[in-house]
Parts: structure tokens; C-alpha cells; sequence
């Protein structure tokens, strides 16, 4: 589903990881460790096609997306890759109902999308009325937002950068369950998190490792059980 052979990045002359092989398929969970500035955010990145790889290749559902033209990646991208950005990447002066509809594709009318978005906040706990600016939201508010606007996308791959951030215990475990629901359905999740509440549930761990003096990164895999 999505595979990385051999990547490797470098930003400002330093290089973050190189020569990292990754490979994630149906129904799986993995999780991305390293210290903070190991280049996890980047990676995930780079996998969802946000950012280039200076060498190597990573493909969705069998398509090289560094080589494709840039029509077939942009569709392929959008219809595959679902973000849970650190920062949420919410629109702060837009309101909920706004920020949701760019999960939408085609022409689903106004009162169908209001009902679906209904649904999922309800389902993540969050009665907040849909008119609600995102400024007035808290951060587990808007981490919700962001979850909800990627479970109406509905994308075959989610890439999640430490998505419980902001989430107490009960919201963590409403994330761990659509999680699963998506893996159950045939998705595959990337997330990047120490957070034990998650990875408890992953079926392996990368670990972004420094292995010499040169701070070169490679990748160590531990599969669990
Ligand atoms: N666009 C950029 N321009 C310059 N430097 C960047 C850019 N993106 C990332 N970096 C640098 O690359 C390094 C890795 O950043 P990244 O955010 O990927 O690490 P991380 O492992 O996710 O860190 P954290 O756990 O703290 O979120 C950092 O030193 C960061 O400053």
C-alpha cells in the first residue's frame, strides 16, 4: 500500500535519515520514534508527498509519486493520504463546518455534508455548534476537528504526527478506536508518537536511530507482538 525504498533527506547540509526502507499494508499500524529533531515530521512528509526525498523511491498502491505526472500524483495523493498534523492545520478564522468541508470531494450537497460532519463530531464527542470559529476551540477541540475532517475524508492511508497530543484519556481511546476501525477496513496507518496509549496498539516500531558521529539516521525495526 505505501513503501519507501531507500529514502534519504537532507535539510540545511545536515542529513536527517538516509537509506530508510519502510513498507506498510493493509490493516497495519506503525509507529515512528527518534529523539525530537530526528526528522520524524519530515518523514511523514515525505511519505504523504508534502516534501521530496533526495534519493529513493516511495510508492502508493505501486505508483513511484516522485515520478508520476503531477495530475496522477495529485489525485493519487488526495484520494490516499490522509494528514493529522501536529499543528492541526486548521483554518483558525474558519468555522468547524468550513474546515470540514475540505474533506469533501465532488458535489455532496450542503445539508448532506452537514449531516455527516454532525455525526463524526458527535461520534468524537464534540457537541460545539458547526457555525463555531476553530480560534474558539480548545486544543483537544481542534485536535478532534482535524480527526473528524480526516474520517470524512477517508483516506486509504493515514499519516499521524503525534495525533493524542492534546487528548485526555477517554479522547485518546475514541482515536484508538476509529484507528482500529480504519485498519479493520483495510487502511494503514504511519504515526509518529511516544505516547505508550498508542503504540501499545502498533504492529511495529521504527525507531530514527543515530548511528555515528556524522549524525546519520537510520532506521531500526522492531516488530511487536
Ligand atoms: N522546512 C525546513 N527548513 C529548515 N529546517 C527544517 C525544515 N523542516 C525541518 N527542519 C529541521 O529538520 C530537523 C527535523 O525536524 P522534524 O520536525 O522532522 O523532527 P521531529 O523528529 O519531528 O521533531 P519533534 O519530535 O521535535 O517534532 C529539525 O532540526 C528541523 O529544524
Amino acid at each position: 500500500m505505501l513503501e519507501a525504498e531507500s529514502i534519504s533527506k537532507t535539510i540545511n547540509e545536515r542529513e536527517l535519515w538516509s537509506s530508510v526502507n519502510l513498507a506498510v499494508g493493509p490493516g497495519e499500524i506503525f509507529d515512528l520514534v527518534g529523539q525530537s529533531g530526528s526528522g520524524k515530521t519530515t518523514l511523514l512528509n515525505c511519505l504523504g508527498g508534502l516534501a521530496p526525498v533526495d534519493d529513493g523511491e516511495i510508492r502508493i498502491d505501486g505508483v513511484h509519486i516522485g515520478k508520476s505526472p503531477r495530475t496522477v500524483r495529485r489525485r493519487l495523493l488526495r484520494s490516499h493520504i490522509g494528514f493529522l498534523f501536529q499543528s492541526y492545520a486548521l483554518i483558525d478564522s474558519w468555522t468547524i463546518e468550513q474546515n470540514l468541508s475540505l474533506a469533501f470531494r465532488g458535489r455532496t450537497r450542503r445539508s448532506e455534508r452537514r449531516r455527516r460532519a454532525r455525526e463524526v463530531l458527535d461520534r468524537l464527542n464534540l457537541h460545539a455548534e458547526l457555525e463555531t470559529p476553530v480560534y474558539l476551540l480548545s486544543g483537544g477541540e481542534q485536535q478532534r476537528v482535524a480527526l473528524a475532517r480526516v474520517m470524512l475524508k477517508q483516506p486509504k492511508i493515514i499519516l499521524a504526527d503525534e495525533p493524542t497530543s492534546a487528548l485526555d484519556d477517554h479522547h485518546c481511546e475514541l482515536l484508538l478506536e476509529v484507528l482500529r476501525e480504519h485498519c479493520a477496513g483495510g487502511g494503514a496507518v504511519v504515526v509518529a508518537t511516544h505516547d505508550p496509549r498508542l503504540m501499545d496498539v502498533c504492529d511495529a516500531l521504527y525507531r530514527l536511530t543515530e548511528i555515528s558521529l556524522e549524525h546519520r539516521r537510520a532506521v531500526t525495526v522492531w516488530h511487536m507482538d
